[in-house]
């Protein structure tokens, strides 16, 4: 165990230590829930709907696929400084995310009286007032699909993401309490994508008679569990 530096061992020797920093049996199990729905179930979920969603748009996962073999050709393994390079795997993550954040609605509680300012479809502003402490829940599915902020925000258009700095990554929150593991999760995304791409195509199974768009609006449809994704997303993998 003492060898170990995953960091479910780490938790687990912090709880045995003797000493200020002990971590008790109730921390233990917080920490490593919290590490399975925060950091697993998230990526996972936007994993599966991403793999659809390239299956799917042929030119975003051609695109994605060039970048990865000129980024890291033939099996090179790809390192950290490479995956920073791959903007546009990062950018087919990062738009799968913005159409179902896992994390599609957050809770804050005002620490001071505030106005927020508001508008409507015809960009007519209103102002509401929230006193302290009052719960605000966070609407993160009505933020990414509204127009003001992503133009037609149905399509899936991973260049939005091009050139956008990782504290606009909206999923992951925004502010000081965003993510605190937001550069682990895209690292991972890029590692783990670029790897699938470049050994395999990834091709949507059509049912008889149906187009495209029915296959989008039957497999990536939203699914909300404790964190929000989609169902199953059967692709067929062919070897390039
Ligand atoms: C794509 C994957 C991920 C998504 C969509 C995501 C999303 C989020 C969101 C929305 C929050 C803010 C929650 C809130 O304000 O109520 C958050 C917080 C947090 N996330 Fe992630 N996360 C992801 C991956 C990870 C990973 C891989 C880790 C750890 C290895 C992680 C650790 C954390 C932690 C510790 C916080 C709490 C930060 C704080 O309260 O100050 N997340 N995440």
């Amino acid at each position: 165990m003492e060898d170990r530096k995953d960091v479910f061992s780490l938790i687990v020797s912090a709880s045995e230590t003797d000493g200020k920093l002990t971590m008790s049996d109730e921390e233990l199990v917080g920490n490593t829930f919290f590490l399975l729905f925060a950091g697993h179930e998230t990526m996972a979920h936007i994993w599966n709907a991403t793999i659809g969603f390239l299956a799917l748009y042929e030119d975003a996962q051609e695109e994605a696929y060039r970048e990865v073999v000129a980024v890291a050709p033939g099996d090179t393994p790809i390192t950290f400084s490479m995956s920073t390079k791959l903007e546009k795997v990062l950018a087919c993550f990062l738009e799968t995310g913005r159409l179902f954040p896992p994390g599609f609605v957050l809770m804050r509680d005002t620490t001071d009286d505030v106005v927020l300012t508001t508008y409507d479809e015809h960009r007519v502003e209103s102002k509401i007032a929230l006193s302290r402490g009052v719960r605000v829940a966070v609407d993160m599915v009505g933020l990414h699909y509204n127009p003001r902020h992503f133009p037609e925000p149905e399509e899936y258009r991973p260049s939005r993401w091009y050139d956008v700095p990782e504290s606009e990554h909206s999923f992951y929150s925004i502010g000081p309490r965003a993510c605190t593991g937001r550069k682990f999760a895209n690292t991972e995304a890029c590692c783990f994508l670029a790897h699938l791409l470049r050994e395999w195509r990834l091709k949507i199974v059509l049912r008889p008679g149906e187009s495209r768009q029915q296959w989008r609006a039957r497999v990536l449809r939203a699914k909300a569990t404790m964190t929000l994704g989609v169902g199953d997303v059967p692709v067929q993998l062919v070897r390039r």
